[in-house]
Protein backbone atom coordinates (compact mmCIF):
# COMPACT_ATOMS: atom_id res chain seq x y z
CA UNK A 1 0.00 0.00 0.00
CA UNK A 2 1.14 3.84 -0.81
CA UNK A 3 2.26 5.46 1.95
CA UNK A 4 0.71 8.38 2.96
CA UNK A 5 2.51 12.15 2.50
CA UNK A 6 1.76 12.06 6.88
CA UNK A 7 3.64 9.06 7.56
CA UNK A 8 7.09 11.17 7.71
CA UNK A 9 5.68 12.67 11.02
CA UNK A 10 6.74 9.58 12.29
CA UNK A 11 10.36 10.44 12.06
CA UNK A 12 9.66 12.35 14.93
CA UNK A 13 9.56 9.58 17.30
CA UNK A 14 12.52 8.89 19.41
CA UNK A 15 14.08 6.15 20.51
CA UNK A 16 13.89 5.55 24.01
CA UNK A 17 15.23 1.59 23.74
CA UNK A 18 16.83 0.66 27.15
CA UNK A 19 20.73 -0.16 27.19
CA UNK A 20 20.96 -3.94 26.68
CA UNK A 21 22.14 -5.61 29.97
CA UNK A 22 20.92 -3.45 32.31
CA UNK A 23 18.46 -4.37 34.99
CA UNK A 24 15.27 -1.76 33.89
CA UNK A 25 13.93 -0.58 36.91
CA UNK A 26 10.18 0.92 37.20
CA UNK A 27 9.62 3.57 40.31
CA UNK A 28 5.55 4.37 40.60
CA UNK A 29 5.03 7.41 43.52
CA UNK A 30 1.32 8.20 44.21
CA UNK A 31 0.31 11.69 43.26
CA UNK A 32 0.26 13.77 45.90
CA UNK A 33 -0.45 11.45 48.15
CA UNK A 34 -0.25 13.51 51.18
CA UNK A 35 -3.89 14.83 50.55
CA UNK A 36 -5.16 11.28 49.32
CA UNK A 37 -4.47 9.66 52.59
CA UNK A 38 -6.13 13.02 54.74
CA UNK A 39 -8.76 12.82 52.32
CA UNK A 40 -9.80 8.80 52.59
CA UNK A 41 -9.23 9.30 56.32
CA UNK A 42 -5.72 7.23 56.24
CA UNK A 43 -4.64 5.65 59.65
CA UNK A 44 -1.03 7.37 61.14
CA UNK A 45 1.65 7.22 60.70
CA UNK A 46 0.82 3.69 58.58
CA UNK A 47 -2.62 2.18 57.03
CA UNK A 48 -2.39 -1.03 56.93
CA UNK A 49 -5.28 -1.12 53.92
CA UNK A 50 -4.28 1.08 51.81
CA UNK A 51 -0.26 -0.65 52.32
CA UNK A 52 -2.48 -3.89 51.22
CA UNK A 53 -3.99 -2.34 48.36
CA UNK A 54 -0.50 -1.31 47.25
CA UNK A 55 0.59 -4.62 47.43
CA UNK A 56 -1.89 -6.10 45.74
CA UNK A 57 -1.83 -3.70 43.33
CA UNK A 58 1.61 -4.54 42.58
CA UNK A 59 0.94 -8.22 42.35
CA UNK A 60 -1.47 -7.32 39.37
CA UNK A 61 1.22 -5.57 37.60
CA UNK A 62 3.63 -8.76 38.09
CA UNK A 63 0.79 -11.16 37.04
CA UNK A 64 -0.07 -9.41 34.10
CA UNK A 65 3.51 -8.13 33.14
CA UNK A 66 5.76 -10.62 31.81
CA UNK A 67 9.65 -10.16 32.97
CA UNK A 68 9.43 -8.07 36.24
CA UNK A 69 11.37 -10.78 38.80
CA UNK A 70 11.12 -8.77 41.88
CA UNK A 71 9.39 -5.68 43.11
CA UNK A 72 9.78 -3.47 46.34
CA UNK A 73 6.96 -1.67 47.68
CA UNK A 74 6.40 0.93 51.02
CA UNK A 75 4.64 4.08 51.63
CA UNK A 76 3.14 5.59 48.40
CA UNK A 77 6.21 3.87 45.84
CA UNK A 78 6.44 0.47 44.43
CA UNK A 79 9.40 -0.11 42.15
CA UNK A 80 9.25 -2.83 39.85
CA UNK A 81 12.40 -4.94 38.88
CA UNK A 82 12.49 -5.95 34.77
CA UNK A 83 15.32 -8.79 34.10
CA UNK A 84 18.15 -7.75 32.50
CA UNK A 85 17.55 -9.72 29.70
CA UNK A 86 14.35 -8.70 29.01
CA UNK A 87 12.90 -7.85 25.20
CA UNK A 88 10.02 -6.94 26.64
CA UNK A 89 8.08 -4.42 24.49
CA UNK A 90 11.47 -4.40 22.56
CA UNK A 91 12.80 -2.32 25.96
CA UNK A 92 11.18 0.58 25.21
CA UNK A 93 11.12 2.74 28.68
CA UNK A 94 7.82 4.35 27.57
CA UNK A 95 5.89 0.98 26.63
CA UNK A 96 7.12 -0.08 30.17
CA UNK A 97 7.13 2.35 32.14
CA UNK A 98 2.83 2.96 30.76
CA UNK A 99 2.08 -0.11 31.09
CA UNK A 100 3.25 -0.35 34.88
CA UNK A 101 1.85 2.65 35.72
CA UNK A 102 -1.60 2.03 34.26
CA UNK A 103 -1.85 -1.29 35.46
CA UNK A 104 -0.97 -0.33 38.82
CA UNK A 105 -3.66 2.55 38.80
CA UNK A 106 -6.19 0.55 37.71
CA UNK A 107 -5.60 -1.90 39.82
CA UNK A 108 -5.54 0.15 42.82
CA UNK A 109 -9.22 1.42 41.70
CA UNK A 110 -10.57 -1.82 41.07
CA UNK A 111 -9.56 -3.72 44.28
CA UNK A 112 -10.38 -0.25 46.59
CA UNK A 113 -13.16 -1.92 47.62
CA UNK A 114 -11.52 -5.33 49.07
CA UNK A 115 -9.41 -3.28 50.94
CA UNK A 116 -11.16 0.03 52.08
CA UNK A 117 -14.71 -1.73 52.67
CA UNK A 118 -16.55 1.60 53.91
CA UNK A 119 -14.21 4.29 53.20
CA UNK A 120 -15.48 5.47 49.44
CA UNK A 121 -13.10 6.29 47.05
CA UNK A 122 -13.59 10.24 46.48
CA UNK A 123 -11.62 10.55 43.56
CA UNK A 124 -8.92 8.72 40.82
CA UNK A 125 -5.87 8.52 41.91
CA UNK A 126 -2.93 8.88 40.19
CA UNK A 127 0.46 7.44 39.75
CA UNK A 128 3.77 8.77 38.05
CA UNK A 129 6.37 6.37 37.50
CA UNK A 130 10.07 6.50 35.79
CA UNK A 131 12.52 3.99 34.74
CA UNK A 132 16.31 4.08 35.83
CA UNK A 133 18.57 1.41 34.44
CA UNK A 134 21.53 -0.38 36.16
CA UNK A 135 24.08 -1.89 35.02
CA UNK A 136 25.36 -4.23 37.71
CA UNK A 137 23.98 -6.93 40.13
CA UNK A 138 25.69 -4.65 42.79
CA UNK A 139 23.77 -1.43 41.51
CA UNK A 140 20.32 -3.11 41.74
CA UNK A 141 20.47 -4.33 45.21
CA UNK A 142 22.30 -0.82 46.52
CA UNK A 143 19.33 0.23 44.76
CA UNK A 144 16.52 -1.65 46.44
CA UNK A 145 18.91 -1.43 49.81
CA UNK A 146 18.54 2.50 49.02
CA UNK A 147 14.45 2.27 49.13
CA UNK A 148 14.67 0.18 52.24
CA UNK A 149 16.80 2.19 54.12
CA UNK A 150 14.15 5.12 52.91
CA UNK A 151 11.43 3.12 54.61
CA UNK A 152 13.56 2.59 57.79
CA UNK A 153 14.41 6.11 58.25
CA UNK A 154 10.69 7.55 57.31
CA UNK A 155 8.94 4.97 59.71
CA UNK A 156 11.25 5.45 62.85
CA UNK A 157 10.37 8.98 62.20
CA UNK A 158 6.45 8.75 61.40
CA UNK A 159 6.35 6.38 64.51
CA UNK A 160 8.41 8.49 66.99
CA UNK A 161 6.50 11.64 65.47
CA UNK A 162 2.55 9.99 65.74
CA UNK A 163 3.55 8.24 69.54
CA UNK A 164 4.41 12.00 70.58
CA UNK A 165 1.50 13.07 69.46
CA UNK A 166 -1.60 10.11 70.33
CA UNK A 167 -0.05 8.99 73.40
CA UNK A 168 2.51 11.70 74.79
CA UNK A 169 -0.26 14.28 73.71
CA UNK A 170 1.77 16.77 72.23
CA UNK A 171 0.93 18.92 69.21
CA UNK A 172 2.36 18.53 65.64
CA UNK A 173 4.59 21.71 65.98
CA UNK A 174 5.33 20.85 69.58
CA UNK A 175 6.68 16.78 67.88
CA UNK A 176 8.76 18.47 65.17
CA UNK A 177 10.62 20.40 68.27
CA UNK A 178 11.07 17.07 69.96
CA UNK A 179 12.30 15.03 66.93
CA UNK A 180 14.57 17.99 65.48
CA UNK A 181 18.05 17.04 65.61
CA UNK A 182 17.71 13.47 66.62
CA UNK A 183 19.65 10.33 65.61
CA UNK A 184 18.27 7.20 64.88
CA UNK A 185 19.17 5.73 68.91
CA UNK A 186 17.57 9.01 70.30
CA UNK A 187 14.50 8.16 68.48
CA UNK A 188 14.73 4.56 69.44
CA UNK A 189 15.48 5.78 73.39
CA UNK A 190 12.40 8.06 73.46
CA UNK A 191 9.75 5.39 72.14
CA UNK A 192 11.55 3.21 74.42
CA UNK A 193 11.65 5.02 77.90
CA UNK A 194 9.20 7.45 77.43
CA UNK A 195 6.34 5.14 75.92
CA UNK A 196 7.81 1.72 76.26
CA UNK A 197 8.00 0.98 73.01
CA UNK A 198 10.80 -1.28 71.35
CA UNK A 199 10.96 0.08 67.40
CA UNK A 200 12.61 -3.89 67.25
CA UNK A 201 9.26 -4.97 68.06
CA UNK A 202 7.53 -2.96 65.64
CA UNK A 203 5.38 -4.77 62.91
CA UNK A 204 8.26 -6.04 59.90
CA UNK A 205 5.51 -4.88 57.26
CA UNK A 206 6.21 -1.61 58.75
CA UNK A 207 9.98 -1.54 58.97
CA UNK A 208 10.96 -3.59 56.06
CA UNK A 209 8.46 -2.68 53.66
CA UNK A 210 7.49 -5.54 51.02
CA UNK A 211 9.22 -7.35 48.74
CA UNK A 212 7.57 -9.34 45.83
CA UNK A 213 8.95 -12.52 44.28
CA UNK A 214 8.09 -15.41 42.38
CA UNK A 215 7.58 -18.57 44.13
CA UNK A 216 7.12 -22.25 43.16
CA UNK A 217 3.70 -23.38 44.75
CA UNK A 218 3.98 -26.56 46.30
CA UNK A 219 2.93 -29.70 45.55
CA UNK A 220 3.40 -29.42 41.87
CA UNK A 221 -0.40 -29.40 40.60
CA UNK A 222 -1.02 -32.53 38.46
CA UNK A 223 -3.07 -32.24 35.55
CA UNK A 224 -4.73 -34.55 33.20
CA UNK A 225 -4.53 -34.02 29.34
CA UNK A 226 -5.26 -35.77 26.53
CA UNK A 227 -2.24 -36.69 24.43
CA UNK A 228 -1.72 -37.52 20.53
CA UNK A 229 1.24 -40.62 20.74
CA UNK A 230 3.29 -41.22 18.30
CA UNK A 231 2.21 -43.82 15.74
CA UNK A 232 -1.32 -44.26 17.39
CA UNK A 233 -4.91 -43.66 15.84
CA UNK A 234 -6.27 -42.62 19.04
CA UNK A 235 -5.93 -40.19 22.08
CA UNK A 236 -4.74 -41.11 25.51
CA UNK A 237 -5.08 -39.14 28.41
CA UNK A 238 -1.73 -39.22 30.69
CA UNK A 239 -0.93 -36.98 33.92
CA UNK A 240 1.90 -34.10 33.94
CA UNK A 241 2.91 -32.17 36.82
CA UNK A 242 2.84 -28.59 36.21
CA UNK A 243 4.77 -26.57 38.82
CA UNK A 244 3.43 -23.08 39.02
CA UNK A 245 4.49 -20.22 40.41
CA UNK A 246 2.92 -17.33 42.20
CA UNK A 247 3.70 -13.75 43.39
CA UNK A 248 4.73 -13.98 47.39
CA UNK A 249 4.92 -10.91 49.54
CA UNK A 250 8.35 -10.76 51.96
CA UNK A 251 8.44 -8.19 54.71
CA UNK A 252 12.49 -8.98 55.26
CA UNK A 253 15.52 -7.41 55.25
CA UNK A 254 17.13 -7.47 51.31
CA UNK A 255 19.98 -5.08 52.43
CA UNK A 256 22.35 -7.57 53.35
CA UNK A 257 23.26 -11.05 51.76
CA UNK A 258 21.02 -13.91 53.26
CA UNK A 259 17.46 -12.74 51.04
CA UNK A 260 19.95 -12.63 48.12
CA UNK A 261 21.62 -16.14 48.76
CA UNK A 262 18.37 -17.97 50.09
CA UNK A 263 16.71 -16.97 46.26
CA UNK A 264 19.44 -16.99 43.90
CA UNK A 265 17.16 -17.14 40.59
CA UNK A 266 16.32 -13.52 41.25
CA UNK A 267 19.50 -12.62 39.86
CA UNK A 268 21.35 -13.36 36.82
CA UNK A 269 24.62 -12.88 36.27
CA UNK A 270 27.12 -10.28 35.89
CA UNK A 271 28.64 -11.63 32.99
CA UNK A 272 25.36 -11.79 30.50
N1 LIG B 1 -1.61 8.61 57.15
C1 LIG B 1 -0.91 7.95 56.23
N2 LIG B 1 -0.32 8.64 55.23
C2 LIG B 1 0.38 7.96 54.31
C3 LIG B 1 0.54 6.56 54.36
N3 LIG B 1 1.31 6.18 53.31
C4 LIG B 1 1.61 7.31 52.63
N4 LIG B 1 1.08 8.40 53.24
C5 LIG B 1 1.16 9.82 52.83
O1 LIG B 1 1.72 9.85 51.54
C6 LIG B 1 2.86 10.70 51.52
C7 LIG B 1 3.85 10.14 50.53
O2 LIG B 1 4.93 10.98 50.42
P1 LIG B 1 5.46 11.55 49.05
O3 LIG B 1 5.30 10.54 47.98
O4 LIG B 1 6.84 12.04 49.32
O5 LIG B 1 4.56 12.84 48.81
P2 LIG B 1 3.20 13.06 48.03
O6 LIG B 1 2.28 13.85 48.91
O7 LIG B 1 2.67 11.77 47.51
O8 LIG B 1 3.66 14.03 46.83
P3 LIG B 1 4.26 13.62 45.40
O9 LIG B 1 4.73 12.20 45.48
O10 LIG B 1 5.40 14.56 45.17
O11 LIG B 1 3.15 13.82 44.42
C8 LIG B 1 3.35 10.73 52.96
O12 LIG B 1 4.03 11.91 53.24
C9 LIG B 1 2.07 10.62 53.74
O13 LIG B 1 1.49 11.90 53.90
C10 LIG B 1 -0.11 5.86 55.43
O14 LIG B 1 -0.04 4.62 55.55
N5 LIG B 1 -0.81 6.59 56.34
MG1 LIG C 1 3.87 10.46 46.45
MG1 LIG D 1 6.34 8.62 48.07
Amino acid sequence: MAKSKFEYVRQFETDDTCLRNCYIVVRLDGRNFHKFSEKHNFAKPNDNRALGLMTRSAQSVMEELEDVVIAYGQSDEFSFVFKRTSTWFKRRASKLMTHVASQFSSSYVFYWKEYFAEQPLLYPPGFDGRVVLYPSNRNLRDYLSWRQADCHVNNLYNTSFWTLIQKGGLTTIQAEERLKGTLAADKNEILFSDFDINYNNEPMLLRKGTTLIWEKVRPNEAVTKMVKLPNAEEQKEITVTRSRKRVCPHHCDIIGDQFWEEHPDILERDDC
